[in-house]
């Protein structure tokens, strides 16, 4: 992502107060048990929130903290077992049951949990009577399961009725490039070795490194970025290394670098490519032996940080042609992976309206959007990408402020692009 590079560090907790412990997450692909269960549980005054996917629910709960969630046994991201593990990793004070109904070891009891699990006692009764439900019980999901690609762009001109698919944690993506995309990353994340993230601006590599270490067993530890294309050359090995007081003049301090600040976590180099080759010596020398040695110190102290790095530059041609150091390359691509332009993968478009639209509404009133425009929006080739389009609806929501849905006088597309 560009933007000024900035320390960031994951782990959003939700605060222990009341009005959490009557908030609860249902957590199914099968959509049927979720309307049931959020209809019963509003019954009994519970704040309800659905998710059809361990990566949603993991949104929703950054979103908006739930004190309990109730978790189905299949999912159709991750498995149910290591889903449980990660998010009561990142946030302990959730109290957590699976739809069967037993507790799952969270250290934590929702005062109201006999609520819930009368709840699902009763979801199970209507789910065994149902025609739809399946031989393994509540937790199948329908048909239409989250897992599945959607359908091509012409059947979804309106995204009215998209379902969200994930192809990672925090980032939606139906299309077989982005299920094979988040296959890869899944297979990735849990090892230690580099990855070379590439795609053109705008696609979503931030998205990727994040998921990468959400979905490692980092996921505890910081997740630092640095923008190398945001900080002024001279001062990059400093951000990175860290410096001791007097280093050089303006050292007022002494301070600790990202690769530091990263220690058993993952470090994001965002813009790899535009790294200085003086620079990308000492980076090679860090990637080969794990040690740091901040400026103006003699000691060196080992330091166990994953690289993510991403660029939207050719790296490879890059580093051919002696414009980026060619062993750096190698090292860090270990595992390089490629995110599609938005043009390759338009089937994706409606979901990622209907989702950026529904978070939109949260600042003004919910838009639809016409057939017409979804047109609009199908024909164009985005050069900017997911970032572009998510632009051109925030722009089109101001535009149709008098109006209830979103039509095609409404959607402004940049001239040359069009
Ligand atoms: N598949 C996706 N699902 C949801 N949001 C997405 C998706 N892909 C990108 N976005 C959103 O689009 C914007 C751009 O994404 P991001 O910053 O990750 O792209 P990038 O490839 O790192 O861009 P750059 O190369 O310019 O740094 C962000 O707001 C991000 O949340």
């Amino acid at each position: 992502m560009t933007q000024a590079a900035g320390r960031e560090i994951t782990g959003t907790q939700p605060p222990r107060t009341a009005a959490l412990s009557a908030t609860v997450l249902v957590v199914s692909a099968n959509a049927e048990l979720r309307a049931h269960l959020a209809k019963t549980l509003r019954g009994l005054r519970w704040t309800v929130q659905e998710a059809e996917s361990g990566a949603e629910a993991w949104l929703r709960q950054e979103d908006r903290p739930c004190g309990a969630v109730l978790l189905d046994e299949w999912l159709p991201d991750l498995s149910a077992r290591e889903f449980a593990q990660q998010f009561l990793e990142q946030f302990p004070t959730v109290d957590m049951l699976t739809t069967e109904g037993s507790p799952v070891a969270s250290a934590v009891r929702s005062p109201r949990r006999n609520e819930l699990l009368l709840a699902l006692r009763d979801a199970e009764h209507l789910c065994a009577a149902a025609p739809a439900a399946t031989a393994s019980g509540l937790g199948m999901p329908p048909v239409s399961a989250a897992a599945a690609p959607v359908g091509n762009a012409a059947e979804e001109r309106s995204a009215g009725g998209t379902t969200p698919v994930f192809a990672l944690p925090g980032m939606l993506g139906g299309s077989a490039a982005m299920q094979e995309l988040g296959a890869l990353i899944r297979l990735a994340a849990p090892h230690s070795a580099s990855i070379l993230v590439e795609g053109e601006t705008g696609t979503g590599k931030e998205l990727v490194a994040q998921a990468v270490h959400r979905l490692s067993g980092r996921s505890a530890k910081p997740f630092v970025t640095l923008n190398c294309a945001a900080i002024p050359e001279q001062l990059l090995e400093s951000e990175l290394f860290g410096h001791t007081r007097g280093a050089f003049t303006g050292a007022v301090n002494s301070r600790m670098g990202r690769i530091e600040a990263a220690h058993g976590g993952t470090l994001f180099l965002d813009e790899i490519g535009e790294m200085p080759l003086p620079l990308q010596a000492k980076m090679l020398r860090f990637l080969e032996c794990g040690e740091i040695q901040r400026i103006g110190e003699n000691e060196t102290s080992r330091v166990d940080v994953r690289i993510v790095a991403a660029t939207h530059q050719p790296l490879e041609l890059n580093a051919e042609q002696g414009r980026f150091r060619l062993d750096l390359f190698h090292r860090l691509s270990v595992f390089p992976v490629w995110v599609p332009p938005l043009r390759e993968r338009m089937e994706d478009v409606p979901m990622l309206v209907q989702f950026a639209l529904e978070r939109l509404g949260q600042d003004a009133p919910q838009r639809s959007i016409s057939a017409a425009a979804m047109d609009v929006l199908l024909a164009h080739s985005w050069p900017g990408n997911v970032r572009e389009l998510l632009h051109v609806l925030q722009r089109a929501v101001i535009l149709s402020t008098h109006s209830t849905e979103i039509g095609p006088e409404h959607i402004r597309l940049r001239a040359r692009a069009r």
